[in-house]
């Protein structure tokens, strides 16, 4: 059984919106929907849990999942204070039966089926996964004080992308060490990593961009009218 953790419990900040960003329409469909969609579609997914915000369950259900008629949504869950913690919550909920797991954003409504099929076909290969395009500009790490500190070699930088794919057993073992020793990661492939179990990439897409800030929302409009998804 193959369960993906739809993660929408953020305050959207930087998008400066009036209410959270996963509600935002693109294309005239709020964005979650868009994203949602995409899992529900893929042949490869079993269950979907649903990590959102506790004030936005009611409208949620109404205009969400019910307008839309998702049928995998098997659970909506409340999600935490950081990413994190939302994950972590998403996956006290999945099935016993589940052997794989991929923790997608919300906020990335340009996935595809074919990127799902890498990720569940990668984390059942290779045990932990993420989704991820090589980087096209260079990339300077920096100091402090502002200054450089030094270039990584381009071929060796990817920009990490989600949907993130894991045998469950190895997310949960992850999850449980991060809380023990107190470790935060921006993904979850970061706690994977921490316990010195190799995380494999997996072609993502330029176009599976992150609505982050407001310039984002134009960049997935102008993706989805050239595309005529
Ligand atoms: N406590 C949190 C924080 C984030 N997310 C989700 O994780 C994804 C990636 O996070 P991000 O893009 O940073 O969303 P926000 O945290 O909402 O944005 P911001 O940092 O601008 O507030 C989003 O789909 C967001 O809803 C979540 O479920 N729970
Ligand atoms: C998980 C992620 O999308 C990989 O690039 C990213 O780290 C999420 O960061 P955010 O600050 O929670 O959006």
């Amino acid at each position: 059984m193959n369960t993906a953790i739809i993660l929408a419990a953020g305050k959207g900040t930087r998008m400066r919106a009036e209410f959270n960003k996963q509600y935002l329409l693109l294309k005239g469909k709020p964005i979650i929907a868009h994203t949602l969609d995409v899992f529900e579609r893929s042949p490869l997914i079993d269950e979907i849990i649903l990590v959102i915000n506790k004030d936005d369950i009611a409208l949620c259900k109404k205009n969400i999942l019910k307008k839309f008629k998702f049928k995998k949504v098997v659970k909506i869950i409340t999600g935490g204070a950081q990413r994190q913690d939302s994950v972590m919550n998403g996956l006290l909920h999945i099935s016993q039966e589940s052997k794989t797991v991929l923790i997608h954003d919300g906020a990335r409504p340009l996935v595809t089926k074919e990127i799902i099929k890498r990720c569940i076909e990668g984390a059942e290969k290779f045990g932990a996964v993420s989704a991820g395009v090589p980087i096209k500009d260079t990339i300077k790490i920096m100091k402090d004080d502002g200054f450089v500190s030094f270039t990584p070699k381009r071929e060796n930088v990817w920009i990490t992308q989600t949907p993130q794919g894991f045998k469950s057993e190895i997310i949960r073992k992850a999850h449980s060490f991060a809380a023990k020793e107190n470790l935060f990661g921006t993904d979850d492939a970061m706690l994977v990593e921490e316990m010195g179990i190799q995380v494999k990439m997996v072609e993502g897409d330029y176009e599976n961009i992150k609505i982050t800030t407001p310039d984002d929302l134009i960049t997935a409009e102008a993706i989805l009218k050239h595309k005529r998804r």
